[in-house]
């Protein structure tokens, strides 16, 4: 059966980049998604703004929802200090499969812990079963239509703090209309909005931060 473009993407890292060496696992995702076939990684050029926003948390603790193919996971990761750690959430089985292979290869397993599911019923055990304190650090790419209600739940279950940064990718495109309402009107949060480009294409998008005020 023929094979998705995520195991293709994965195949063309395991043959062209260099086991763990995570800066080349990122390259080579990109060459093959700017060359060969477009894929929803954030992309080098918000990745820089990523790169850039999560250099100025220095997170202890990093939650990613939406892993993918793991692009944004392993470019993460490396940016982070010994002992940090970042969860990343993906809902799809045959993406989180692909992921966690991902991961391996780029030599970052260790510093990154993949959870499968929903993550509407992931952040509830964050606390508990992940023994997260707070989160220092949330990378938003998932699905639209759950930043505004995942951000409510991340303050529901007191998983963030004074400072807490959130970065949002896709604002402008798919968009997410009411994300960039709910915490531009909030009194808990300052918003940076960060123009861009869609990943691999001349089409405009833009990343907002917003950092929790308590
Ligand atoms: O669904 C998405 N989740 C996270 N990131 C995305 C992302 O960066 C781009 C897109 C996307 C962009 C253009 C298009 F024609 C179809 C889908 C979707 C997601
Ligand atoms: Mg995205």
């Amino acid at each position: 059966m023929n094979q998705s473009k995520e195991q293709r993407i994965l195949n063309f890292v395991l043959q062209n980049a260099v086991r763990g060496d995570p800066h080349s696992v990122v390259d080579t995702i990109d060459k093959y998604c700017s060359q060969k076939e477009w894929a929803m990684n954030v992309g080098d050029e918000k990745g820089k703004i990523l790169d850039k926003t999560v250099q100025e948390a220095n997170p202890s603790v990093a939650l990613e929802l939406g892993t993918y193919c793991g692009y944004s996971a392993v470019r993460i990761s490396r940016l982070l200090k010994a002992g940090a750690r970042l969860l990343t959430v993906e809902f799809n089985p045959e993406f989180a499969a692909i992921a966690k292979q991902m991961i391996e290869f780029a030599g970052v397993q260790d510093k990154v812990k993949l959870l499968e599911g929903p993550s509407e019923e992931i952040i509830p055990q964050l606390k508990k079963k992940y023994e997260v304190d707070t989160l220092d650090f949330v990378f938003l790419d998932h699905w639209k239509e759950r930043y505004t209600p995942d951000t409510i739940l991340l303050q529901e279950c007191n998983l963030l703090r004074k400072g807490s940064v959130l970065l949002a990718d896709n604002i402008i495109f798919p968009g997410a209309p009411d994300f960039v309402n709910y915490v531009r009107k909030s009194p808990h949060f300052q918003c940076t909005n960060y123009p861009s480009h869609l990943e691999y294409m001349q089409v405009e998008d833009a990343m907002e931060k917003a950092v929790f005020l308590g």
